[in-house]
């Protein structure tokens, strides 16, 4: 109450909470109704995810404005999603600010305290150690591998049109496209495989989709979070699981510290002895957990959103086949030129840029960027009480009709046409990738992958939306096709 206070008193409003549980209750309520409407609701595609995922979101936010508080029983938030306090709260460099704890917690037994969920000077030496792998230089040269992994997955596709009569086959391709990036990540990051390492994806995704059930936004300590005591075990089981798998890749490494090409495997196990050697700390276990939760967090990070980002790319263009054959046109005038594709033509791909970029701001993966105040904090005006979550919704920030225009929810990758700078307004807004120090390291990896990918199915196939496609975008710590994507796929030249 004291804290919801000294927000009030700055003049920042919000919905009233009930005394335990905050608003948890007319969240529930809320979201109840959105579901009840949508379910009998065949009309397909409104583009806009936040009003049938997070409805309590939109509802509050036309009440109250881009600033309001809410609660969930113990915990205060602050939804911010005023471009210029989202620029400040992004920018942030104090370690008052950081990965809300209570979150962590849930995802710990995914996550533990690797760089995705760390704070402050852990944070810091675990950054330094990945964010080189991940350098534009470093990525170019993993080009041949993304290639090799994405002509597997164009192979496989083949196979199935021949098996389903030679002509026209359905598939489902997210799963596919999970292997492919799995395999990237492994073989770039790893110096493994997709094979070898399919038991820690499959756990992982397990592992994912459980602990992403808990209502993982309603907070701590209320009915909503708590977890039969079966789950809990899976979670458990699972959690163990992974860490031996993980550990025994681990144990296979021999630590080489002449070589000069490490991949980021050699640095998290370097890293670790420097931090054992410098903090001077004697607990081995200090050490495995570093290894094992930085090496879940970059299987989980490197692999899932981008797999993600390839599914929504591959959805929309099944829905606007003019785009499809601008990129087959663009790829045919490119690779006229350099014969296959490669590092240095792959900024020739301007129309699968903008696709790319169309899609990542309709569906960006990764909904929210979060925070907690520390220690109480200056964001613009407002001074944050310590203990108090701040949320951005990023999807809302990519919809807003006064900064990109009124045909906001339209595909339009045109807009992108002259650079994100041109696309709208206030480009700080455009943010699928976070922004500021903790901005995504994966970035440049993720954005060529998702090139290379797309280009190349879009060369040799032509496809189109199965009956079967359900469009239900689903949260499970990213923003995911929720019964995946079915399409009808053909070969290029069967009929263009
Ligand atoms: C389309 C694909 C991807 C999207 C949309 C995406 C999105 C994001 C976002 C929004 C954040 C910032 C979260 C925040 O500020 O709280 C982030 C952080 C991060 N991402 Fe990605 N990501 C993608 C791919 C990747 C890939 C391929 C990797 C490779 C390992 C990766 C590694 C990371 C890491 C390590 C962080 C944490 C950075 C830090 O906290 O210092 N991401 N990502």
């Amino acid at each position: 109450w004291q804290i919801r206070r000294k927000l009030q008193v700055q003049g920042i409003k919000g919905p009233k909470p009930s005394l335990l549980y905050g608003n948890v209750w007319e969240m529930q309520k809320i979201q109840a109704s959105v579901m009840e409407k949508t379910a009998n609701n065949e009309e397909f595609v409104a583009h806009d995810y936040t009003s049938t995922l997070f409805p309590y979101f939109e509802q509050w936010r036309k009440e109250y404005g881009s600033v309001y508080t809410y609660s969930t029983g113990k915990k205060q938030h602050l939804y911010i999603n005023h471009p210029e306090l989202v620029k400040e709260m992004n920018h942030c460099i104090s370690s008052d600010l950081g990965k809300p704890s209570y979150i962590t917690r849930r995802l710990a037994p995914m996550l533990g305290n690797g760089i995705l969920r760390s704070n402050g000077h852990i944070w810091a030496q675990q950054r330094k150690i990945v964010a080189p792998q991940f350098f534009m230089d470093k990525v170019k040269g993993m080009v041949g591998l993304m290639m090799e992994s994405a002509e597997s997955l164009t192979r496989k596709w083949e196979r199935c049109i021949e098996s389903q009569g030679g002509k026209i086959a359905e598939i489902r391709a997210e799963e596919d496209l999970r292997s492919v990036s799995a395999d990237v990540i492994s073989k770039a990051c790893f110096g493994s495989s997709y094979f070898k390492g399919k038991a820690i994806f499959s756990k992982l995704r397990t592992l994912q989709k459980l602990v992403s059930n808990q209502t993982l936004l309603f907070g701590s300590y209320n009915a909503f979070g708590l977890v039969s005591s079966g789950q809990q075990k899976k979670i458990d089981d699972l959690e163990k699981e992974i860490e031996s798998l993980i550990w025994k890749a681990v144990d296979k490494r021999k630590i080489d510290s002449d070589d000069e090409n490490k991949d980021l495997l050699q640095q998290i196990l370097e890293g670790a002895i420097d931090i054992h050697d410098h903090d001077r700390v004697d607990d081995k276990d200090s050490s495995k957990r570093f290894i094992v939760d930085n090496c879940k967090n970059i299987y989980f990070a490197g692999h899932e959103s981008t797999a993600v980002a390839a599914s929504w790319c591959l959805m929309l263009l099944a829905l606007h086949p003019q785009w499809q054959a601008r990129i087959r046109a663009e790829m045919g005038r490119v690779c006229e030129e350099t014969g296959r594709l490669d590092s240095d033509c792959l900024h020739k791909l301007k129309t699968v840029t903008m696709v790319i970029q169309e899609v990542l701001r309709l569906y960006p993966p990764a909904a929210f960027v979060s925070r907690e105040a520390l220690q109480e904090t200056k964001i613009g005006h407002i001074t944050v009480p310590k203990g108090v979550c701040l949320w951005t919704l990023i999807p809302t920030l990519h919809r807003d009709p006064h900064i990109w225009g009124s045909d906001v929810n339209e595909f339009k990758p045109e807009r992108f046409a002259d650079g994100i700078f041109n696309a709208c307004k206030l480009p700080q807004v455009y943010i699928p990738f976070g922004l500021g120090p903790r901005l995504c390291l994966g970035r440049n990896f993720a954005l060529v992958q998702l090139k290379i990918v797309i280009a190349l199915i879009v060369s040799k196939f032509t496809f189109s939306l199965s009956p079967k496609y359900r469009h239900c975008p689903a949260y499970r710590m990213i923003v995911e096709p929720g019964e995946g994507v079915h399409l009808l796929i053909r070969r290029c030249g069967e009929n263009c």
